[in-house]
């Protein structure tokens, strides 16, 4: 249940597909996943058969592959030692990982999502240390490897089967995550819960405390003996070291005001970007002689920098567009019909604020320019009289390759357009951005140790190297909206499932990762972004040990039970859980995926 309930706060950054897996006795794994948002995937009956004291959650934003329920997080793989693997991020290099793990490591990759390939890395540099017991110091050094063959954004958590729960977090750190603690529920002498979570408000919500970020390049492997981290990568103090540059997007858009990532208030940060902002606006329309009446955010995101701007400008903040509240984020949905669709659906005009009026309208990005359009329209039509549009992010001309979907740079309404030419095409009266300098100060001003920021939409500049022209038309070519609708339409209708896996239930942890809905707001076949949290409880006695993984059983059932139709202990004691929505027929992951019925039997040796 506190997975599900992390999952649920972290479901702005992922409305796709929602998914859980928990480790519960003798090893085995429990997993519930499909498409959907959190509401839809889970309820009382499922989280009862999610077994274990340690588990993962994860709520995804497809950024590549599309939104195939075979694709839905976590993944599993049985061999090494039975691990559950999450990621939110995206990876720039697949093209390449792929011809290895299949020229090289002769692994099989079953779906077209990054993360598979990712855990099949890790799987790969875990299996090479041939041992049958591994200890930290293999996995730190599987990991160091990892890092190495994997480029792009990414921040994870994994699960080794009766061992612990892992994080790590990519060199530059460009995707957040962090680690807290709390004292057991069960018992003080039972020591400490721990969760790892994408961001801070899963800690705050769930009673934990000592938030901390995990650091570029760091890994934390979380036993029941110890917690132990390291950074595995040379940092920027060093010659050849990653820079430390965390996705500014974060803090314009994706995360949640009440979270603190890297240190900085995403609240604060968004008031200090409505103060620059309003002096920007107030340079161009004194520039220009005009004036306006007032102020209007774009709701939600905008509206904590709108005040601000108001407030600055000595001008009156009106509520004038009111927002469906059971429609979700617009922009993660998963393709252009359904945001362009939504925006109506998601926000009303109240006439009374708008006639007769020159308005100052605030959002905190202007990206495909859907909203803006949609926006101003319904300004003009309740009375408008003149339409100001103002942006708390500059001009977004290049593709985000690091876990935000916007990969096609013809589809960005800025994008090769200057801003005269971007006021033409959302029929603005005027467009004021700020500045990629004001904005960086708005985030920085809380945390000077912060030297650099993924801006690459921005400014084109990507902190991992590796992307160039080619590599962007390449990527064009596999998620332009036409292929998106194309890869929609050769897959079969998801469902969802609630399995059992077996494991050793040594550690309890709920990770949640998010992504947001896809088509329709109310509909659970919607897709959006993802992060991590895991919650993990110290309450069980055993020792952890992890398996040999040459020698695992997968073995892979066909359950057709649907609908919750709680099969009773199967003969060996363990629950089979079969999920909320049956059905669909793809296997993601090497060994298992996918919200089909499938049970995962792993066998249990110590
Ligand atoms: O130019 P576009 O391509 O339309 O993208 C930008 C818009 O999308 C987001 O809204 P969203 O509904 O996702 O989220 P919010 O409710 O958090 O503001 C964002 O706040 C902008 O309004
Ligand atoms: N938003 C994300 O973190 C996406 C994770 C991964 N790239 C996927 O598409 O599933």
């Amino acid at each position: 249940p506190e997975i599900n309930e992390g999952l649920s706060l972290l479901q702005h950054r992922g409305q796709d597909a929602a998914g859980i897996v928990t480790c519960g006795p003798g090893g085995r794994f429990y997993q519930c996943k499909a498409n959907g948002m959190v509401r839809d995937v889970f309820d009382a009956g499922a989280l009862a058969r999610l077994q274990g004291s340690m588990g993962i959650g994860h709520v995804r934003y497809p950024t590549a592959g599309s939104s195939a329920h075979a694709e839905a997080q976590p993944f599993y793989v049985n061999s090494p030692y039975g691990i559950v693997f999450a990621h939110n991020g995206n990876l720039i290099n697949t093209s390449e990982l792929k011809r290895f793990l299949d020229a090289e490591a002769h692994r099989h990759i079953n779906t077209d999502s990054d993360s598979e390939m990712l855990l099949n890395i890790f799987a790969n540099n875990l299996q090479a240390t041939g041992k049958f017991r591994i200890n930290e110091e293999d996995i730190f050094t599987a990991i160091g490897g990892l890092m190495k063959q994997c480029h792009g954004g990414y921040a994870c958590v994994a699960m080794l089967a009766g061992f612990g729960i892992i994080a790590f977090r990519d060199p530059n750190g460009i995707r957040p995550v962090g680690m807290c603690r709390r004292k057991s529920s069960e018992g003080a002498d039972l020591g400490d819960d721990w969760c790892f979570t994408s961001e801070s408000v899963v800690s705050d919500a769930l009673g934990f405390e000592e938030f901390q970020d995990v650091r570029p390049g760091e890994a934390v492997i979380i036993t029941r003996n110890a917690v132990s981290r390291r950074v595995l990568t040379p940092q920027a103090t060093s010659d050849n070291g990653y820079a430390f540059a965390p996705d500014i997007f974060e803090y314009v858009y994706f995360a949640r005001p009440d979270s603190v990532l890297d240190g900085v208030s995403v609240y604060r940060s968004r008031m200090a970007m409505g103060d620059r902002l309003a002096e920007e606006a107030r340079r161009v329309l004194a520039q220009r002689g005009e004036t306006v009446d007032v102020v209007i955010p774009v709701p939600d995101t905008s509206r904590v920098a709108a005040l601000q701007v108001a407030q600055k400008l000595g001008i009156p903040y009106r509520e004038g567009f009111v927002k469906n509240r059971y429609v979700g984020r617009t922009f993660i949905m998963p393709g252009q019909s359904q945001r362009r669709k939504n925006v109506r659906r998601k926000l009303n005009a109240m006439a009374l604020e708008f006639k007769g009026k020159s308005v100052l309208l605030v959002d905190d990005s202007i990206v495909r320019g859907t909203t803006s359009r949609e926006i101003i329209q319904m300004a003009r039509d309740a009375g408008a009289v003149r339409v100001v549009m103002a942006s708390c992010a500059p001009p977004i001309r290049y593709s985000h390759v690091y876990g935000i979907d916007m990969p096609n740079r013809h589809e960005l309404v800025a994008h090769d357009r200057s801003v005269e030419q971007v006021a033409k095409e959302i029929q603005a009266d005027v467009v004021i951005y700020q500045t990629l300098q004001d904005l960086i100060s708005s985030v920085q001003q809380f945390n000077p140790s912060l030297r650099s920021f993924d801006c690459s939409v921005f400014d084109g500049k990507y902190v991992t190297g590796g992307v160039n022209d080619a590599y962007l038309a390449h990527l064009e070519g596999l998620r332009s909206e036409n292929a998106k609708i194309k890869a929609k339409s050769t897959r079969l209708p998801n469902g969802a499932g609630s399995e059992d896996t077996r494991g050793s239930g040594a550690i309890e942890a709920a990770v949640a990762v998010a992504t947001p809905p896809g088509e329709g707001a109310n509909d659970p076949k919607m897709a959006v972004p993802e992060h991590t949290e895991m919650v993990v409880k110290q309450d069980e006695p055993e020792r952890a040990r992890a398996r040999n993984g040459s020698a695992v059983h997968n073995g892979i059932k066909e359950d057709v039970t649907r609908n919750h139709s709680k099969k009773e202990s199967d003969g060996d004691g363990y629950l089979n859980c079969n999920g909320p929505m049956g059905g669909g027929d793809e296997l993601g992951s090497s060994s298992h995926n996918g919200s089909e019925d499938i049970g995962l039997h792993n066998d249990w040796r110590r």
